[in-house]
């Protein structure tokens, strides 16, 4: 009998809780507390990869490694003019990043690694999402920093919240743009034998 899975969510990002919940998982959350700041890969996306990688390490080496337990780590940055954006430290820069990608196009990449702590087996992969920005005013931006929702994401934006008005348009999954792809997650559960329906929740 295969042990029934336990997802953790090594991740702080309400965004991802509620995506995950949403889709029918209940993931415990244990916090990686990854310092992000000094870790560069050589693309954006191969930032992203490698502090997923990170953070699901970091959870892996402070719990037991419970047949059936799978950590999932995950990774959100903007990609603009090649350089990899995660969240504005100050609201000039906010501002700056708005000014920089209104009218634009940027790539919002989210990494994922999923690790299985009692076989050490994992599944790393990282998806795209192409984002199309308005060509907002100034008067927009200065009232959107304003708010303080873009300090608080990465790429200084939410699709799903304020920053939705000023989204024309993405091309892939839009989830990953929250913060975790479900159809990728679902693929990285089968390449660890986990059927993603086995981690749905029954309806209380
Ligand atoms: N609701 C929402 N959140 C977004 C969006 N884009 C990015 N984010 C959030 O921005 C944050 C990106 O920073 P990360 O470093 O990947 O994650 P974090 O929130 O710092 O949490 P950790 O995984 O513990 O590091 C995540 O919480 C994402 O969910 C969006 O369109 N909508």
């Amino acid at each position: 009998m295969l042990p029934v899975p336990h997802l953790i969510l090594a991740s702080a990002s309400p965004a991802r809780l509620t995506t995950l919940r949403r889709a029918g998982l209940n993931p415990e959350v244990i916090v990686s507390d990854v310092d992000e700041t000094a870790v560069f890969g050589p693309t954006p996306a191969a930032t992203a990869e490698l502090l997923a990688t990170m953070k699901a390490e970091a959870v892996v080496g402070r719990i037991e490694p419970v047949p059936g337990t799978v950590v999932l780590g995950c990774d959100s940055l903007l990609e603009l003019d090649g350089q990899a954006l995660g969240k504005p430290e100050t609201t000039e820069a906010a501002t700056e990043r708005w000014r920089a990608m209104r009218g634009r196009t940027g790539v919002l990449h989210t990494g994922h690694c999923l690790m299985e702590p009692a076989t050490g087996r994992r599944a790393v992969a990282t998806a795209s999402t192409t984002v199309r920005f308005a060509d907002v005013t100034d008067a927009e931006i200065g009232a959107y920093v304003a708010t303080g929702e873009p300090l608080r994401v990465a790429g200084a934006f939410t699709i799903d919240g304020r920053g939705g008005a000023f989204v024309e348009g993405i091309e892939g999954d839009h989830h990953n743009v929250v913060g975790v792809s479900l159809p990728l997650l679902r693929r990285l559960c089968a390449a660890l034998g986990i059927a993603w329906t086995a981690l749905w929740e029954l309806p209380a």
